[in-house]
Formats: structure tokens, sequence, C-alpha cells
């Protein structure tokens, strides 16, 4: 349940006269999300979502997050648009956090992905893309490649209580992918966060993009990878090539990728595979059982690695060179 912080109704009512969507008529806590307090908000204005910014969020990190939205919003790219405040702002203070409001997306993630359902998010990964290139705020991304290490060495001792032999397979792996990590490929803005449920589908068409609170400036086709890590693998943890191809194409229908990104691409996975798995080793040592940080499964993106680790060409994903068939 991602409701950390409380919000009384005085300083609900307080902060909202900061707006100009009308009056409150209920609110409620989402028990989705993991990061953030989230609330449903209907006002005599509308439906909106209440975001209070909770401690894993960096806040000077906001400005970039909601610009964002903004901008790709305002080009077209359906994610929620924050609301601006009387005073021009969108950032506003409820509850002793940061707190913003948001324009309600209609729509749910796909439960059970389907080939149409993975074009559909290559072709919106790729606009957003397009769209970002204008955008003009820089982030860094906080988990880069050159952070994993570090990251894995805070992790407690006790890495090899998930499986036998793990410490030793992450630090060569770690080692191969110091060694070979591509540079000089297209880069701007990308989500790095593109899972199920951050891409929400009203009737099987796409409705819109949510969650941009890893956003940052990488490495577009790295956006790529981690979408195809967490789109194209089956539950029993297979690789499905028809929905890596139906990804890729609908991707490409709005960018074609160049040459050095389609050689980069199993590389790239490998690395994405990387970043999960050690943000949910983190989590999985780290945060105590029963706290509201759902803990997800590190040997899910285990299990990623070890089948990226045998991929040798763009082709084992479903990749065909625009104008030829698969
Ligand atoms: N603009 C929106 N329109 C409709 N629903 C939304 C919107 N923003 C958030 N939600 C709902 O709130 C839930 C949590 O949102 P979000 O994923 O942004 O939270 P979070 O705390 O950053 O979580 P995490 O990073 O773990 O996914 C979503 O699953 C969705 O149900
Ligand atoms: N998408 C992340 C969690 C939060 O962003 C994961 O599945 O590990």
């Amino acid at each position: 349940m991602a409701v950390y912080t409380e919000v009384g109704e005085t300083e609900l009512f307080e902060f909202m006269a900061g707006y100009d969507i009308g009056q409150v008529l209920s609110y409620k806590g989402i028990a989705e999300g993991v990061e953030n307090s989230n609330f449903l908000l209907r006002t005599t204005g509308g439906t909106f979502i209440l975001t209070l910014y909770e401690k894993r969020v960096n806040a000077g990190d906001l400005p970039y997050f909601l610009g964002l939205m903004q901008y790709l919003a305002g080009h077209g790219l359906s994610c929620p648009l924050p609301v601006t405040r009387r005073d021009g702002e969108t950032l506003g203070e409820l509850a002793g956090r940061p707190a913003a409001i948001f324009t309600f997306l209609e729509g749910m993630g796909a439960r059970r992905p389907m080939p149409a359902h993975c074009r559909a998010v290559g072709e919106a990964m790729a606009r957003l893309h397009a769209i970002g290139q204008g955008f003009p705020m820089h982030r860094a991304n906080g988990l880069s490649m050159p952070t994993w290490r570090p990251l894995f060495q805070s992790c407690p001792d006790r890495v090899d209580t998930v499986e036998a032999g793990l410490s030793r397979e992450i630090l060569s792996e770690l080692d191969h992918l110091e060694a070979r990590w591509p540079t000089g490929l297209p880069a701007g803005v990308i989500h790095a966060d593109l899972f199920t449920d951050n891409v929400f589908f009203l009737a099987g068409d796409l409705s819109g993009i949510i969650d941009f609170y890893f956003a940052c400036n990488d490495l577009l086709a790295y956006d790529i990878a981690i979408t195809l890590c967490a789109w194209c693998f089956e539950p029993d943890g297979s690789f499905n090539l028809t929905k890596g191809a139906a990804l890729l194409s609908g991707y490409q229908s709005v960018r074609p990728l160049e040459e050095a990104e389609v050689a980069a691409l199993p590389l790239l996975c490998r690395g994405a595979a990387m970043r999960f798995l050690l943000t949910r080793l983190y989590d999985w040592l780290t945060v105590p059982d029963g706290s509201f940080v759902t803990k997800k499964d590190p040997r899910e993106y285990l299990r990623k690695l070890r089948f990226h680790r045998t991929v040798a060409s763009a082709g084992e994903y479903g990749y065909t060179a625009i104008g030829e068939t698969g």
C-alpha cells in the first residue's frame, strides 16, 4: 500500500486553495506504487492524482520530472500533466512533503501483454525519445552502468543466500559490462522504467505512460533494452520472439535504429537486466519484511540476465532491418 503520508482534510483544503480546479469532493489513497504516496482526488472540476513525494525521490530532481511531463504532454505524448497552481508553479508542499496534482489518465496496465501491446509500447517509446530531443533540461542517470558496482558493494554480505554463487556471477558480469559498455550511441531523454504497470491501455489501445521518476538522459537503445526485458519474457522465463519483434518494429516505425545500436542491443540488455537485478537485490536484503515497499524477486532478473548472455545478435530478439521481413 503506497500511502506513506496521511493527509488531513484541513491541510488538503488549504493546499487546494492554491489551485483553480474546483472544490474537493473526495480523496482516497491508492494502493499501487512503491516510491510515493498517491491519492485519487475528485473535485467539482474533475478527477486528478495527488502525489506526495517521499524520501526515495530526490526533491532536486522534481523540476526535471514535472517539466518533462509538461513538455511531453505539450508535444502530444499522452502522460499525466502537472496542474499549474494559481501562482504559476506545479510543485507545492503538503503534510511536510513536496506535492503535485496531475491530470488523471484513463486505462490500466496490461496484465498479460500480447504482441499488439508490445508493438504499441515500442511505438510510444520511440515517440517519447523523438519528442524528448527538444526537452532542454538534463538529468544524469542515477542508476547508470558506473553506479552498479558500488550498488552491489553496498548490499549486505548475504548475497549468496539469494542463490549460491551469485556474488561471483555478478562480479564477473560487472567486469564484462564495464569493459564493453558502448559510448557514442544516440542519447537523449529515456523513461528508464517502462514496465507494464507504467503503460495504460484502454479498449486495447495505448492510452498513456505514467511514472517518470526514473527518467533521465542516457542511451536511447538502453531504454529499448529495459523495455524488452520488462515486456517480452513469459512467466516461465522464456523470451517471446514474436513480442520482441513487435516491440522493435513498433519502435522502428517511428525511429529506425542505427547499425551501432542494433549491434549493442545484446550487451545493453545484459546491462538492463543487471540494473534491475541489483536494485531488487538491494531491496530484498535491506528492506524489512512487512514494510510498505513491496520487494520484487531479484532472481527473475538473474534468469533474464542469463538468457541475454546467450544472445549473439539482435535478430534473437526479433530484430529485422526496415524493409526486410522477419
Ligand atoms: N495520472 C494518473 N492517472 C491515473 N492513475 C494514476 C496516475 N498516476 C498514478 N496513477 C495510479 O497510481 C499508481 C501509482 O503511481 P506510480 O506508479 O507513479 O507510483 P510510484 O509510487 O512512483 O510507484 P512505482 O515507481 O513503484 O511504480 C499507478 O499504478 C496508477 O494506478
Ligand atoms: N520497475 C522496477 C520497480 C520500480 O520502479 C522493478 O520491477 O524492479
